[in-house]
């Protein structure tokens, strides 16, 4: 993997009247991690929506990193398909199937391969969600809480899948509150 870094440059996002951040500037290099750090409204999951391409930014500009692996609040998985309908659907998307065996045994789905989603538990489907960015192949994962409603397993799994990774010169952008098991961060604090 020889992907370029992310260019984050004087990047600025309003939201509503609100201002959230202004001359916001950094950059992740290959193998490199950030940890998007502050309290709740200051503008994490915004952030990581605008390197997403889901929001524009007010100002400043954003380079590197393509393609980009997005996983957000909510995980889109069609209630009757299964598990493995939804996520060959999601990987054919993102340009391949080949590494969707991989990355669901990463995240321990590949015994729900069958179930409707609509009966997949949050955790269950947060490790789905996980799942797609990793058989992705993405160069850039941007997790928003990846560990919300984690289980202490899943959770050292989605590290070692992180570690993997990085190892292969992957890069990661995370919010979050505590601790996932990322070694080494950037730290970047908003609010
Ligand atoms: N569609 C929207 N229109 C206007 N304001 C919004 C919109 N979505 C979010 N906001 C506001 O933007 C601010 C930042 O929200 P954001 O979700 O980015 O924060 P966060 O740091 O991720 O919070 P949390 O830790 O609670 O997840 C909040 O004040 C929120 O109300």
């Amino acid at each position: 993997m020889s992907p370029e870094p992310l260019i984050v440059t004087n990047l600025a996002c309003q939201r509503g009247n609100r201002l959230l951040f202004e001359n916001l500037s950094f950059t992740v290099n290959r193998g490199e991690a950030l940890h998007l750090e502050g309290p709740n409204g200051s503008g994490k999951s915004s952030l990581l929506r605008l390197l997403a391409g889901l929001l524009r930014p007010t100002s400043g500009t954003i380079h590197g990193g393509n393609p980009r692996g997005f996983l957000g609040h909510e995980t889109a998985l069609k209630p009757r398909m299964t598990l493995l309908a939804e996520l060959t659907h999601w990987a054919r998307l993102d340009g391949t199937t080949a590494a969707l065996p991989t990355a669901m045994a990463a995240m321990n789905v590949a015994a729900l391969a069958d179930i409707p989603c609509k009966h997949l538990s949050s955790g269950q489907r947060r490790r789905a969600g996980l799942a797609r960015v990793i058989a992705s192949s993405a160069p850039l994962w941007l997790l928003d809480e990846p560990t919300a409603g984690l289980d202490t397993a899943s959770t050292a799994r989605l590290a070692a899948a992180m570690a993997t990774h990085r190892a292969a010169g992957g890069m990661i952008v995370a919010a979050v509150h505590g601790d996932i098991g990322l070694a080494d961060p950037q730290r970047l604090r908003l609010g």
